[in-house]
């Protein structure tokens, strides 16, 4: 098996569509990322698939609003993590790539923050049919220079994984990314454990997913079959067992009424200093009162940033959407809070 992947790594005039799969903990910038690819490609035809943890999608429009209306956008919002993350995946690949739809140059795959990349990567070489059409180009994995440590660092109950480790281990590319949160002394920490986990994986440091050349990480031609089963032969193996953190969970909130600013950022900045260490990340698009823009709010564990977005559309229904993962997070409590902010 070993052999033949190698084989099939090195054929080089392979029409498949390239594929890459962003990876990195939550937060960690692969949205951003995301929006540079599809603002400077602005000439390659890309499609986009986007995976959240949790019902309500988000990531799709902060995507959307980047982009021109004829980009395609693909949400798997279904609650999941990974496990039935390569029967989504290869429903919409596959839908995508038969034959007499529009031609790709390329696919880009946002993976949620939680997602173990395994499962992923195992999607394009178990389904038969896809695996004649698709072909993974890379796993990038973007590692948030600030909270890179903590998340590797943790240790996590017996047989359970951790999703940041396995993140860092199967990337073929890594950006070091916020570098502009942390000094040298601490990259330099962060890029000694990077390595400890991944000898062979191109590193480069960056900030907002900028500051190094695009071809750094699409058409790179890195995955490499051979190479995942030396590290894991049993990488093909379906049913495979893992099991997933079940302590971090997420909830997802609606209002449609509009909420009032003052209270909202109040709230969130109560929130963060009496839950900061359980909630990993927050996200949410906002109607507020008076306005008409749309407002969106991003939280990764203690840093909290906000700003206007466009307009609300004619026909765009006005409502808002949060998003928080972590630990110990209970909807009514969170509901209740929001509901407080309503104008
Ligand atoms: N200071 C700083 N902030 C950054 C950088 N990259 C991203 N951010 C901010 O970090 C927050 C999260 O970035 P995203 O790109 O949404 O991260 P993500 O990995 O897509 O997040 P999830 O999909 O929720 O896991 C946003 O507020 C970004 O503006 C960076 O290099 N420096």
């Amino acid at each position: 098996m070993a052999e033949l992947a190698s084989k099939m790594d090195k054929m080089d005039t392979d029409a498949r569509v390239p594929v890459t799969v962003l990876i990195g903990y939550l937060g960690a910038g692969k949205t951003t990322l995301l929006n540079r690819i599809l603002t400077e490609k602005q000439d390659t035809k890309y499609a986009v698939i986007v995976n959240e943890f949790g019902e309500l999608g988000i990531d799709d429009r902060l995507v959307r609003r980047r982009v021109n209306a004829e980009e395609d956008i693909f949400e798997m919002n279904n609650g999941c993590i990974c496990c039935t993350v390569r029967a989504d995946l290869s429903r919409i690949l596959n839908k995508l790539l038969q034959p007499g739809m529009k031609p790709l140059d390329g696919v880009i795959v946002e993976t949620t923050g939680l997602a173990d990349p395994a499962p992923v990567a195992q999607t394009f070489f178990v389904d038969e049919v896809l695996k004649e059409r698709a072909r993974l180009d890379a796993l990038v994995t973007v590692v948030d220079a600030k909270h890179a440590l903590t998340r590797l660092g943790e240790i996590k109950p017996e047989g359970v994984e951790n999703e940041a480790v396995e993140q860092v281990a199967f990337a073929d590319r890594i950006l070091v990314n916020k570098c502009d949160l942390v000094d040298e002394e601490q990259l330099q920490r962060v890029e000694a454990k990077l390595r400890s986990l991944n000898k062979l994986a191109p590193l480069v440091r960056c900030t907002k997913g900028a500051g190094f050349a695009l071809d750094f990480v699409l058409g790179v031609k890195a995955f490499s079959l051979a190479k995942v089963l030396d590290m894991e032969p049993d990488f093909l193996d379906e049913d495979g067992e893992h099991q997933h953190d079940s302590s971090i969970t997420s909830v997802g909130l609606k209002a449609s009424k509009p909420l009032d600013m003052v209270s909202i950022n109040g709230w969130l900045t109560e929130l963060l200093a009496s839950k900061g260490v359980d909630i990993f990340r927050m996200k949410g698009i906002l109607h507020i009162q008076g306005q008409e823009r749309k407002f969106v709010f991003q939280g990764v564990h203690m840093l909290f940033s906000g700003e206007p977005l466009e307009e609300w559309g004619v026909d765009e229904v006005r409502e808002s959407r949060l998003v928080f993962i972590g630990r110990n997070l209970k909807f009514e409590e969170l509901d209740a809070g929001l509901k407080d902010c309503l104008a």
